[in-house]
């Protein structure tokens, strides 16, 4: 699988701070990759350096297998990108400023300019709207408006800081269902957070960042993967516990966690006993729960999932 963005030792200090403290990023083709991270943490200095608005202080980046910022001329066509709120001319309509947007870039007849702006609007689900002033745009509506620039010259590669920020769930959801649209499509998709929750449902991959260090990358099935043991939810743990003598290992409220991962064995001994039964299921561990170990120390300042 190639690699979309590739970082070694990427560093970035300002003064005494180290904002962003020697991180390899290794984002594949077709990832949606998570950058989760506390507020502070250092993702939109990140996303700033990936993206060549940051120098860095040290390290490398490879975006779209090019040097950056050298190569940003020749890359940077192939990326969409959202950072922050997306600045927009108020007193123009949606398709106005996408046209402005579009303008700046070389692309062909009226026609084909006209005809990929109106493209991106319907893609964002604008379609209808893309007439009236962006001043009587909702926030959501504003944030499907950067996306949809982002998307205008349809980028291999989308780079989204905190693209949820504001929005309310009816929003956030809006946006994840466009996102997960667009990687299927085959776009590659990597976006900061701080929100676990929304991480989870969305992402093929995570990286954690903590005070400016990575400490932890990996495929998010591979993070969240069976543990090996059985969760058993029943009104009744003790009785749980008397016929599955010693291989309980946690119980919590109605939740038991049995040692050993063939679920079936565990239901069939557990019926047998007559003991009953309202859920039964692999154990994994949640994104939560490995956010949290990984950045012990900072625990507190990761959001958890509601
Ligand atoms: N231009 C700058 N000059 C000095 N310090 C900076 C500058 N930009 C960022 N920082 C500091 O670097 C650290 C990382 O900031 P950054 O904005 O990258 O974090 P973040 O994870 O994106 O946080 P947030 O979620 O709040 O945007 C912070 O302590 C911030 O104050």
């Amino acid at each position: 699988m190639s690699t979309v963005i590739a970082t070694r030792g990427l560093a970035k200090q300002y003064g005494r701070l180290h904002a962003v403290d020697g991180i390899d990023l290794d984002v594949r083709a077709g990832d949606v990759y998570g950058f989760l991270g506390a507020n502070g943490s250092g993702k939109t200095t990140t996303v700033r350096m990936l993206l060549g608005l940051v120098l860095p202080t040290r390290g490398e980046i490879d975006l779209l297998g090019e040097r950056m910022p050298r190569a940003g001329r020749r890359v940077l066509p192939r990326v969409g990108a959202l950072i922050e709120s997306p600045a927009a001319h108020g007193h123009l309509s949606g398709r106005e400023n996408l046209a402005l947007l579009d303008a700046a870039g070389p692309g062909g007849s009226r026609r084909d300019r006209r005809r990929r702006v109106a493209d991106v609007l319907d893609q964002v689900g604008l379609g209808g709207v893309g007439r009236r002033p962006v001043k009587a745009y909702s926030l959501g509506m504003r944030q499907r408006l950067g996306l949809a620039g982002a998307l205008l010259r349809r980028p291999e590669l989308l780079v989204l800081d905190e693209p949820t920020n504001g929005l309310d769930p009816q929003g956030i959801s809006e946006i994840r269902e466009l996102l997960l649209e667009l990687h299927r499509g085959g776009t590659t998709i990597f976006l900061s957070s701080h929100l676990l929750a929304e991480v989870e449902q969305l992402c093929t991959r995570v990286g954690v960042l903590d005070r400016g260090r990575l400490v932890l990358q990996d495929d998010l099935a591979i993070l969240t993967a069976p543990t090996g043991a059985t969760v058993v939810r029943t009104p009744t743990p003790e009785r749980v516990r008397a016929v599955l003598d010693g291989r309980v290992a946690a119980v919590d409220a109605e939740r038991v966690v049995v040692s050993g991962g063939d679920a079936a064995e565990v239901n069939a001994l557990l019926v047998r006993a007559g003991i009953p039964i309202t859920g039964l299921a692999p154990d994994r561990p949640t994104l939560e729960e490995v956010v949290l170990a990984a950045a012990a120390t900072s625990a507190d300042r990761v959001e958890r999932a509601p």
